[in-house]
């Protein structure tokens, strides 16, 4: 249990000591098996003290990142054991990176600028979340990252009610010592069944500043078709007391390199539902693409889009049409096999 407390904390990258918490027959069994891990240069506690049931860790970000779980596609789906599919997987390191813009807000519905407004989706918001996960039921998701932003956790939770796998997306908590020793989680078994989802402002929509709240067709109307698409569009002009796309792909292109690209490397699948320009600038670092080449990409909501990362490199492999869609799944020998094993577990 104790490791699997570890491992889980591991494989997230959270930090430091995670404090004292109240005993309980739990954490008195978990205390019985006191006890250090060290793992390159990784080290935890586990243990009892006069004040309960302690865990506390100490490491170097870098060096968890390094070390995260390598858990398999296939791992995944089954017990741990060694398959010669997922020996071949852990050599070459890929995973599967799925986008997702947001289903439409109850604002996208009114026509209003949203920018950072914290505004929930809509009916048909939810709708296309849900349609959305049933597109990539099939495909394997270890890690979720969103948005600070209602909408994208909306989208990415009710995505993953469609999941063929099941597993439950948990919210990390580690805005303070307390929420994070809080929202432990001291079952092996509950852990395996588990996805950690890691909220990030970073991953925004960019913020629109004054014109957060105005309607776009009436904004067009009052200041010209020309000013407002320059503001919506351009890469480098922001709109009055905003971000430009460029100031936002400066955060949302530093969290991906920072947070997600080490997961990814260290072979993890990961979703991140998010915005359309959080979610451009992410693309415009993926597909290399220029200021130019940005300025015309749209995305739509709820569509996922597809990205096989190997060896450093990112594949873009379009969206899924949906569940039953062979193509998708011969993207990649792993994912043939992740979806052959969800087969043989449904029947
Ligand atoms: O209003 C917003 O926050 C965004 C996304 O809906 O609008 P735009 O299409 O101008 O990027």
């Amino acid at each position: 249990m104790a490791a699997a407390a570890a491992a889980f904390h591991q494989s997230i990258g959270t930090p430091h000591s995670v404090g004292h918490v109240n005993n309980s027959g739990l954490l008195q069994e978990l205390a019985k098996s006191s006890v250090r891990f060290i793992s390159k240069g990784f080290e935890i506690d586990i243990g009892l003290s006069k004040r309960g049931c302690y865990i506390s860790s100490k490491r170097n970000v870098s060096v968890i990142r390094a070390s995260a779980s390598q858990a398999s596609v296939i791992d995944i789906v089954s017990s741990p054991s060694h398959t010669k599919a997922n020996d071949s997987r852990k050599k070459s390191n890929e995973a599967a990176l799925i986008l997702i813009r947001h289903g439409e807000s109850l604002w996208n519905e009114k026509n209003l600028f949203t920018g950072c407004v914290d505004v929930p989706l809509s009916k048909k918001g939810v709708e296309e979340a849900i349609e959305a996960g049933k597109r990539i039921s099939n495909i394997p998701v270890d890690m979720i990252y969103t948005s600070a932003l209602i909408r994208a956790q909306m989208t990415a939770m009710l995505a993953m009610t469609q999941h063929r796998r099941k597993k439950v997306p948990v919210i990390m908590h580690n805005e303070s010592e307390r929420a994070r020793a809080w929202s432990q989680i001291f079952s092996e078994d509950t852990l395996k069944q588990t996805i950690p989802v890691v909220a990030d402002w970073r991953l925004n929509e960019r913020m629109y500043g004054e014109l957060q709240g105005l309607n776009k067709q009436e904004t067009a109307d009052r200041y010209g078709k020309e000013q407002v698409h320059e503001w919506r569009r351009s890469y480098d002009i922001p709109p009055p007391n905003g971000e430009s796309l460029e100031m936002c792909a400066q955060r949302a292109v530093a969290y991906f390199k920072d947070q997600i690209e080490p997961q990814l490397l260290a072979g993890k699948n990961v979703m991140i539902a998010a915005h359309g320009n959080s979610l451009r600038s992410i693309i415009m670092y993926l597909d290399k693409l220029t200021s130019q080449e940005v300025i015309s990409l749209e995305l739509s909501t709820g569509i996922p889009m597809l990205y096989i990362s190997k060896e450093g490199k990112f594949i873009r492999r379009g969206s899924p049409a949906g569940p039953a869609e062979a193509g998708v799944y011969a993207y990649t020998k792993n994912l043939a096999l992740y979806r052959q094993k969800l087969d043989e577990m449904v029947h």
